[in-house]
C-alpha cells in the first residue's frame, strides 16, 4: 500500500524563522509559503533530492497544530506523509482493519493538489500519519 516518502512535518511557532534556518543556514531550497486555511496552516516545502520537508505554520483561530505547538513551543517533528496509488481503497482497508481516519473520512486536497488524508497518531506508533495520493 505505501509507496515513497512524500513529505516529514515539521510544525514551527515562527514559519519566517523556520524559512531562515533551513534557506541559510542549511543552505536548502525552500518553496514560497502557501496559505492553506481549509487545513489551517501555512505551509512551505523544503526541495530535497530524494524527499520533501514541510514546515507548517498555524493559520487561523482553529489551527490543528496549536495544540501540538503548545505542548512543544519550540517546534517539532509534526507528521510524515506517506504516498499511495490509490487512497479510498487505503482508506477502506485501513478502517477495515480499525484504525482511526481523521477527520470525516472523506479526502481533503492537500497542498500540492492531491487528496490527502490522516490516521490517529495513537494507532500508528504515536505518530501522526498522512497519505496523499499521487
Ligand atoms: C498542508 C496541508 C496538508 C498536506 O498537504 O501536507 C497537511 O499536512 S495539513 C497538517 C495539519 N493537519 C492535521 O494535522 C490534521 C490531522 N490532525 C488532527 O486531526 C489532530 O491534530 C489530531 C492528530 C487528532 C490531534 O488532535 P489534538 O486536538 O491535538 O488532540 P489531542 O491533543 O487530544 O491529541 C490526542 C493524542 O495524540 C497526540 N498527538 C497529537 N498530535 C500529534 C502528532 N502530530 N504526533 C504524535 N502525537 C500527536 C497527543 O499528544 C495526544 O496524546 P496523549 O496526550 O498521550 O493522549
Ligand atoms: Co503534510
Amino acid at each position: 500500500m505505501l509507496e515513497k516518502v512524500n513529505h516529514i512535518a515539521i510544525a514551527v511557532p515562527d514559519l519566517a524563522a523556520a524559512i531562515a534556518t533551513y534557506r541559510d543556514t542549511l543552505g536548502a531550497r525552500v518553496s514560497a509559503p502557501q496559505a492553506l486555511p481549509e487545513h489551517g496552516v501555512t505551509v512551505v516545502f523544503v526541495e530535497l533530492a530524494n524527499t520533501k520537508v514541510e514546515l507548517l505554520e498555524p493559520l487561523g483561530e482553529a489551527s490543528p497544530i496549536a495544540a501540538f505547538l503548545e505542548k512543544a513551543p519550540a517546534g517539532g517533528m509534526h507528521h510524515i506523509c506517506y504516498e499511495v496509488d490509490d487512497i479510498l481503497a487505503a482508506r477502506d482497508r485501513l478502517a477495515a482493519s480499525g484504525a482511526r481516519v481523521l477527520g470525516d473520512g472523506n479526502p481533503k486536497i492537500g497542498a500540492h493538489g492531491k487528496p490527502v488524508l490522516f490516521l490517529h497518531p495513537k494507532d500508528f506508533l504515536g505518530t501522526l500519519v498522512e497519505l496523499e495520493q499521487v
